[in-house]
Parts: C-alpha cells; structure tokens; sequence
C-alpha cells in the first residue's frame, strides 16, 4: 500500500512489522513479544521500523531529542488530509493529486515527522517547517536531505520572539495549513509530573525522550497556541486552516473558548486514540468559510457548548414517497430556485450555490416585482444570468438521496451564515411533509 492511501492506524501489528524489519524484529524476539515502551531503545526502533516499512521514509535522531510514535502523528496528518480534500472550492470531498497545497510545520523537532509524512503522502504538496532549537533544527534538515524531500520544503530556524507563522520571514504570501505539535508543559515541574504520571491512573505508556526545550514553553500547549490564535487574528485568511494538537483536553477546550470568544465560527475538533492510554486533542479554525464534514469537525463525548455548529442534515423520507420521484422532487425544486445547480443522476446528488435566501417569500416579491418592471424590456434573461455569474457565494451544500436508508442528507459546504444554512435545510424538509 502506498504512504498516499495508507489509512489512520487503529493498532500496529507488532508480529507483522517484526517480519518485515530485522531490528525491529531482533528486539521482539529478545523480549518474547512484549515490549517495554519505558525503554528509549525500543520505541526509537519502533518509530524507524513503521517509518520505514509504511512510508519508505528513513530517520535518524540524537539521543536526547524527542522520537515521536508515529501512529498517533499519521493520524494527525490523515485528519488534515481529510480536513482540506473536504474544503475546496470544487466542493469535491475526494483527494485531488493535482492540488497544490502548502502547510507550515510549526516546531518541525528533530525527526521533521510531520513535514515528512505530508511531503511523503501528498506529491504536489511543499512544506514549510520551522524550529527554535539548534539541534533540533539541523536533525530535521538531515532527514528531509536523506530522504530527498528537501528540495520541496523550506526551513526556518526561528526565535522565540519570533512569529509562529513567520509569513514574511519564510517568504510566503499564503498557507493552506499550520501543522504544530506543541510543547505541552508549562515548566520542568509540569514535565516530570506528567511523564513520570503523577495524579493519573496509569503511567504514561511510552518513555519521552524529548529535552526540556522541546517539551517545555510558557503555559505549555495553552499557552503556545493562544500565540497561534493571537496571529490568526491578524493575518486571518491568509492561512486557510490553522490547526494543533493538544496534550490535554482541558487546553483544547480553552483553545475553542478563546476561539468563539473571538468570533470565529468555523472551527472542527478531532481526537487521537490509538490505544495505550494516550490521547490527544486537534482543533482547527478558519477565516475562510468551507465548511468540513461533521464526521471530522465533531467528536463524540465531547459537551456541545465546544463543537462547532452540525453541517449535516438528513431526514427520512415518508413513507408513501419513492425514492426515485424524491430525486425528481430535489432536482425539480432546485431548478425553480435562483440559484447554481448541478444535478448528477447517476449518483443521485446535487450541488448548489445561493448568494442569499432565495427561497424566502421576501425574495420571490422582491423578484417578482423587478420582472414586472423589467417586462416591457428584453432585459430580463440577461438580468438573471447576470446574477448568477457574479454572484457571491453565501451558502453552498449538497443534496443526496440514499436508496438503503431512504434518507434525504443535506451537507453544509460554505457560508457563513448559521441560520441561512438552517432556513434552507428547514425548506426543504418542509417540501416533503407537503408533498
Ligand atoms: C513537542 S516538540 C514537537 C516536535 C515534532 N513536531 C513532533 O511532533 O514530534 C515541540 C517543538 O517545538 C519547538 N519550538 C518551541 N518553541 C518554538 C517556537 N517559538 N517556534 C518554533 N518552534 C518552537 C521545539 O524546539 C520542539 O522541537
């Protein structure tokens, strides 16, 4: 399987992986399959062995820097795969190979994980990475020169004092992403505590190998990340999505506090769980108004005060309606309405574009009354085309009709507009209580 369609891990198939990669494959057997995560020496050749043997990617890393488990940063990566293939202005939800994309890696570390596993699994993207620390930063352009991904990355060893997204520094206009594993500990006290799993049922499950000024920054992941929020306010949509991972929930849940005080509204949150204990946090925000699907925007368990508002809708059809005149209701309904349409039979799924409530009775006297004063002219086809070609997008969903479940499901697309995107789904629920 390629690095491209490798999915999330879910586990890792210890005896699998033994079989492909000698030294991984030589501690197994010295431990009789059961590993010690506490020692630095396995979980360093764990990390080379699924680098090497699911990514084809080589890694080599001081001793005392930080040596991160790779599932739990591939499934970050997949989370942002999903995140963009499902916002774009195709409003296509599949991965486009020719989509140029670029992220930036804030705090790339040692290893340069994550700017490795995006270069790696998307061939058109390029990669910013960023780091403060010395070592660490010299470690990270090793690794992107072994495994020539260097020439489509840019590096940056920064200052603290510095941005966190150095836009003008790296010499970019605009990023579709920001990437960042932050470090999480507020001070050396924190660090020890919350390694050594002071106040928790279980002990964390893997050694940490990463030094102090890795791990460590004033208020810790809050605190690194409200940086990030305090610079998304000024430079707003020049990046598409800003994202991070969290080490506590207690820090992603004040992240979406500051975020919605702040008036953003499109934001989604993820969770990472790949068993052992060890879970962690993602929240993305945005300026821009596509919107992800609420299969990655909300996580189950999580109070809903912190999830961003639903961006699907479905609802049965009634019982006397036949799926296929449900198709014709949709596509029929649609066309009436002055908006962009695009029905596909085939697939039963229509996608539109509104640049206002077109729907509502106050428009249709609005038009009605201006087609009356266009009716002597010739004007009026003109006038309607004209409209629709430049017409700004105030709302974007898609409309699909599922055969097995007999369901209308309405998707949220783009827009800003919570109670547009309401009015609208509530329309067309309405027309099938009618019909
Ligand atoms: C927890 S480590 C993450 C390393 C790597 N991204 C990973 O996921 O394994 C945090 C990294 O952020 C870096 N860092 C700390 N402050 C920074 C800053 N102001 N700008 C950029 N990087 C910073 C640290 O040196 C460290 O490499």
């Amino acid at each position: 399987m390629s690095s491209a369609t490798k999915p999330s891990y879910e586990t890792v198939d210890f005896k699998a992986l033994a079989q492909q990669d000698e030294a991984f494959n030589t501690i197994w057997q010295q431990h009789s399959g059961r590993l010690d995560f506490q020692d630095p020496d396995t979980t360093k050749t764990l990390t080379k062995a699924l680098l090497k043997v699911d990514f084809s990617l080589q890694l080599e890393v001081p001793d005392d820097r930080l040596c991160p488990p790779v599932p739990n940063r591939w499934n970050y990566v997949c989370w942002i795969h999903t995140l963009l293939d499902s916002t774009n202005p195709s409003y296509s939800s599949h991965y486009d190979p020719e989509r140029q994309v670029i992220g930036l890696d804030i705090g790339t570390g040692a290893s340069a994980i994550y700017t490795m596993l995006c270069l790696k699994s998307r061939p058109a993207w390029t990669m910013c990475a960023t780091d403060v620390d010395k070592k660490s930063f010299e470690s990270a352009a090793r690794n992107l020169t072994i495994n020539n991904l260097i020439t489509r990355a840019k590096l940056l060893q920064t200052i603290d004092s510095q941005p966190l997204i150095p836009l003008q520094y790296l010499g970019v206009d605009k990023l579709d992403f920001t990437i960042c594993n932050p470090p999480f500990f507020a001070d050396e006290m924190d660090m020890r505590q919350s390694l050594s799993g002071e106040g928790k049922s279980v002990r964390p499950n893997a050694v940490c190998t990463g030094s102090e000024n890795e791990m460590v920054c004033r208020g810790g992941d809050l605190g690194f990340v409200t940086r990030i929020v305090d610079e998304s306010l000024t430079l707003r949509e020049r990046v598409t999505w800003y994202t991070s991972m969290f080490g506590k929930m207690s820090s992603a849940k004040a992240i979406i506090g500051l975020l919605k005080e702040k008036s953003v509204t499109n934001w989604a949150v993820g969770s990472i769980d790949v068993g052992g204990g060890t879970k962690r946090w993602i929240v993305a925000w945005s300026f821009a108004d596509y919107r992800p699907p609420n299969s990655i925007a909300r996580i189950e368990k999580f109070a809903n005060e912190y999830l961003p508002f639903p961006t699907e809708y479905r609802f049965s059809l009634p019982a006397n309606t036949d799926t296929n005149a449900a198709k014709h209701t949709i596509d029929r309904q649609a066309r009436r309405l002055h908006i962009r349409w695009n029905w596909d039979s085939q697939s039963a799924t229509g996608v539109g574009e509104a640049a206002e409530n077109v729907w509502s009775r106050a428009y249709r006297r609005k038009h009605e009354r201006r087609m009356r004063e266009l009716a002597a002219t010739d004007a009026r086809d003109a006038e309607m085309h004209t409209i629709l070609e430049d017409m700004e997008v105030a709302l974007a969903f898609r409309i699909a009709v599922a055969e097995n479940t007999r369901e209308v499901i309405i998707e949220w697309l783009r827009g800003s507009d919570q109670v547009l995107w309401e009015s609208f789904c509530g329309m067309v629920h309405r027309s099938f209580k009618k019909s």
